[in-house]
Parts: C-alpha cells; sequence; structure tokens
C-alpha cells in the first residue's frame, strides 16, 4: 500500500482566475475532488494527505469529508516544495509515498498501478511521456542548440518514492537551499537513480486557461 501527498496549496496565478485553480469546477465538481476520488478508489492507496492554503482548509475538509482515506490537510507553504514537505515531515512513517499535484485530475488507475508495482523494485518511479514537439535551447531569441528529442519525456506526477529516500532528499533540499520544480530532481542531486514509466497524454497539468478545454475534450471522451 502506499500514501499519497497531494499539494494543493498554490495560486493558480497562470490560470489567470481569482481563486485558487484547484477549486474551479470541471463537470459541477471542483478540480481537487475529482483528483482526490481517483486516489479514493484507487485499491493500493491506503492514505491521502493534502498541502492547502490556510484560508481554504475549512472548505477543503467539508467538501472531502465522505473520502475516507482523507487523513489530514496541513497547511502549505510559499512554494510546491515547501507545501510537500511540510506534509512528507508531519504524516506517519510509510513504505512508499507518492507525490501527485492536485492540478493532474486525470490521472489513470492503469499509470497508478504501474508505479506502484514499479516501486516495489525501485526506490524511484515516476511519470511521464515522451516529448513530441521539437525542442531547442534558445538564448537571447537566437536558437543555441537542437536537443535530441528521442532522449526527452516530459515529466508529470505522480512521482513514487521509498518514503526514507524522499524524506532525505527533501531534507538535503532544505538544508542546501535547493529548490526544484519537481520531486524527482531531489532525489536526483542525491546521485540516486530515478526510474521513469510512460504515462499517458491526458495526464496533464491544468496550468492555463487553455488547459480548461482540453480537460472537458477528456472529460467527454471518458463520459464523465
Ligand atoms: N505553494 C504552492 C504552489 C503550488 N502548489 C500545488 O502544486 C501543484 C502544481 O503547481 P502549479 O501547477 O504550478 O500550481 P500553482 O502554483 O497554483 O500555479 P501558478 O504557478 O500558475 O500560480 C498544484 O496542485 C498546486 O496547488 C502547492 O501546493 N503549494
Ligand atoms: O513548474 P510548475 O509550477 O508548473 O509545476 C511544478 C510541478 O507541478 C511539475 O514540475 C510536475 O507536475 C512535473 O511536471
Amino acid at each position: 500500500m502506499y500514501t499519497v501527498i497531494i499539494p494543493a496549496a498554490g495560486q493558480g496565478k497562470r490560470m489567470g482566475s481569482t481563486k485558487n485553480k484547484v477549486l474551479l469546477e470541471l463537470n459541477g465538481k471542483p478540480i481537487i475532488y475529482h483528483t482526490v476520488s481517483i486516489f479514493e478508489k484507487d485499491i493500493n492507496c491506503a492514505a491521502v494527505y493534502l498541502a492547502a492554503r490556510e484560508e481554504e482548509i475549512a472548505y477543503l475538509k467539508d467538501l472531502l469529508k465522505d473520502c475516507s482515506k482523507v487523513k489530514g490537510i496541513m497547511v502549505g507553504g510559499s512554494e510546491r516544495q515547501y507545501s510537500i514537505y511540510n506534509v512528507l515531515k508531519n504524516i506517519p512513517q510509510c513504505e512508499i509515498v507518492m507525490v501527485h499535484d492536485a492540478a493532474r485530475p486525470f490521472v489513470s488507475h492503469e499509470t497508478l498501478q504501474v508505479l506502484y508495482d514499479a516501486t516495489a523494485e525501485k526506490q524511484a518511479v515516476i511519470a511521464a511521456v515522451p516529448v513530441k514537439d521539437t525542442i531547442k535551447m534558445v538564448s537571447d531569441s537566437v536558437i543555441e542548440r537542437t536537443l535530441n528529442r528521442a532522449a526527452l519525456w516530459q515529466v508529470q506526477t505522480p512521482q513514487s518514492f521509498d518514503y526514507r529516500l524522499l524524506l532525505n532528499a527533501y531534507r538535503a533540499a532544505e538544508q542546501d537551499d535547493f529548490l526544484g520544480t519537481d520531486d524527482a530532481s531531489l532525489v536526483e542531486r542525491l546521485g540516486e537513480s530515478v526510474s521513469v514509466i510512460e504515462s499517458d497524454y491526458d495526464n496533464i497539468k491544468l496550468t492555463t486557461p487553455e488547459d480548461l478545454y482540453f480537460a472537458e475534450a477528456i472529460m467527454k471522451k471518458r463520459g464523465i
């Protein structure tokens, strides 16, 4: 069984909405509700912990009151990494811990199963998809070089870890004042190997307004 930490304490600045984007509704339910429901239904998930903005904790407690796996909602920080660390250091010790963005409400049960199985053998495994576009390094509007697309993966969450390893990685990041944009990067800098499993392109992060159109299309396709 695994524990999942769901960071939901952002602001959604790039979404341009007046409230935290994970509280925006898709098909009559807030995005965070859809995300938590996936873990509530996942047979390998034992516990769900959320990081939330202080002023939203009471609302989330009420919204998720019927989700029996939600064991705690902790206050987040000014950066995603601080939000997750605050949860990670306050949850009961477990064997496998996953981190999954509240803003990714379309992760599939298949991805969760493959990640979970892989973490039984490896200490750090993350979901990703092969890059579809050509990616170039650009400086002052001029191309420096074209990267080898065959080696490039677009990284998602969930990211799954041995609990001790992730805690050590977060402690080391704090000590060194390192701020990463995902959880794996904190483990990578310890020199530990992180494996990748292929997820799917539906597992988007709702980041900018047009992502809401994609979200509607995915929901329609799935009959949600
Ligand atoms: N201080 C923060 C920042 C982000 N997150 C969460 O981390 C996830 C991924 O972050 P992102 O998509 O960047 O969300 P925001 O920070 O809300 O977006 P923006 O950067 O546009 O403000 C989201 O579920 C978000 O709620 C968090 O828990 N605490
Ligand atoms: O950099 P952003 O704030 O957009 O996102 C941070 C993380 O949520 C993101 O790196 C993971 O979801 C992996 O892509």
